[in-house]
């Protein structure tokens, strides 16, 4: 016969278990121009420059979906990510409330209050600059 384990182990085990949690990630690019108006004269970031961008957002959840199996569609993800990359895209960032000193930290926030209205397991934002390999994380 098996020896039996105590109790209080079989407790401690059901304690101990990992929290399942699935995390899924969509990105889009856009292009834009800015410039940063507070930097000193001479400054190259002070004068009009274009950049392209990838932002990738990040999703949460815990439970599946019984239907589908899927935590979030990705496929709404990517609709919501597109539609607000595409007020950004081939325009001047600054011209946009919030990014008046448009900095990559800035765009994830922006990004962020686009997002977390509608998709309030949004736990991550990054906004990168791939072809000078310049990024930013925003952990929510
Ligand atoms: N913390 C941050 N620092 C900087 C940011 C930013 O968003 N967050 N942004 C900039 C400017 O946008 C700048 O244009 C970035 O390009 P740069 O560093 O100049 O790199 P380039 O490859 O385009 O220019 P090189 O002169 O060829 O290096 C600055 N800092
Ligand atoms: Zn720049």
């Amino acid at each position: 016969m098996a020896p039996q384990r105590p109790d209080s182990q079989i407790h401690r085990r059901s304690l101990v278990q990992p929290m399942t949690q699935f995390e899924i990630t969509k990105a889009a690019t856009f292009d834009a121009a800015h410039h940063f108006p507070n930097e000193p004269e001479g400054s190259p970031y002070r004068r009009m420059h274009g950049h392209s961008f990838q932002v990738e957002a990040t999703v949460r959840g815990e439970a599946l979906d019984p239907v589908h199996g899927w935590v979030a569609d990705l496929g709404a993800l990517d609709t919501a990510l597109k539609t607000a990359a595409a007020r950004l895209d081939h325009g001047l960032l600054n011209d946009h409330e919030g990014l008046e000193a448009p900095s990559l930290e800035r765009l994830c926030l922006w990004f962020v209050a686009q997002l977390q209205p509608d998709w309030p397991g949004l736990c991550r934002i990054t906004v990168a600059r791939p072809t000078i390999h310049e990024r930013c994380t925003l952990t929510l």
